[in-house]
């Protein structure tokens, strides 16, 4: 599943943000891709340890943390610490899966990805190019989004970023250990919940609320670990 969370970050946050990526010291990508990615990896990132990873990090992840849209679709076990990249003009990220296990270097654990994540930092608008196409089964989705919107997908689908052709796309990207291992019961749950939700708004906590929000909990509890 692939899901659009619109409004993670407020205009204030991204100004902020954005501010502190202007001056920031970048390194080149490839420097946390495996060999696959870092043949086809053209784009700079923030370093991990760089004096404002750590603040502008933990004001995304506690944005995505009161997000209830992505805690339905994530359920998150482990959020990685959030990164930052930049694609200058031609910059790119040619076709590659996500390692399964990535390294949190600051926190000094390893977590599998299930879920992975971009937050749009500059405005559609601003750049041409730069669009992230997720492939899956049913074909390839061409993702660009307003800033401070996310898109979520599996980390299992193939994925690239297209050369930008103009101007300087910026965003946050980050993997999920999801509570949830297997996608399609993720999205079942998601479904779920949001079906139980629209139903508790009209009709407010009817018996068949009631049983479908027990049942939410019964199959999270079979899936969960
Ligand atoms: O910049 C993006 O949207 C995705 C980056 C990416 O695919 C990666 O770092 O593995
Ligand atoms: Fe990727």
């Amino acid at each position: 599943m692939m899901l659009h969370i619109p409004e993670v970050l407020t205009r204030d946050e991204i100004a902020y943000i954005r501010g502190k990526l202007e001056t920031a010291r970048w390194q080149d990508g490839r420097s946390s891709a495996g060999p696959q990615a870092a043949g086809v990896k053209s784009n700079a990132q923030l370093p991990h340890d760089a004096p404002e990873a750590a603040e502008l990090s933990g004001m995304v992840e506690a944005a995505l943390r009161r997000h209830p849209l992505f805690l339905s679709a994530a359920i998150p076990h482990i959020i990685l610490t959030p990164r930052f990249n930049a694609y200058e003009t031609g910059a790119q990220f040619g076709n590659h899966i996500d390692g399964a296990l990535q390294t949190d270097v600051g926190r000094g654990i390893v977590a599998r990805t299930d879920i992975s994540t971009t937050l749009f930092l500059v405005e559609p608008e601003d750049y041409d190019g730069g669009d992230l196409v997720v492939e899956d089964t049913y074909g390839a989705h061409e993702v660009k989004l307003p800033a401070g919107d996310a898109i979520l997908y599996p980390s299992t689908s193939l994925h690239r970023v297209e050369p930008v052709t103009r101007g300087v796309r910026l965003a946050s990207f980050l993997w999920t250990q999801s509570r949830v291992r297997d996608e399609a019961h993720r999205r079942m749950l998601f479904e779920l919940d949001m079906t139980v939700l629209k139903l508790r708004s009209e009709q407010g906590d009817t018996p068949e609320v009631v049983s479908l929000t027990g049942l939410y909990h019964n199959l999270l509890r079979q899936w969960a670990s």
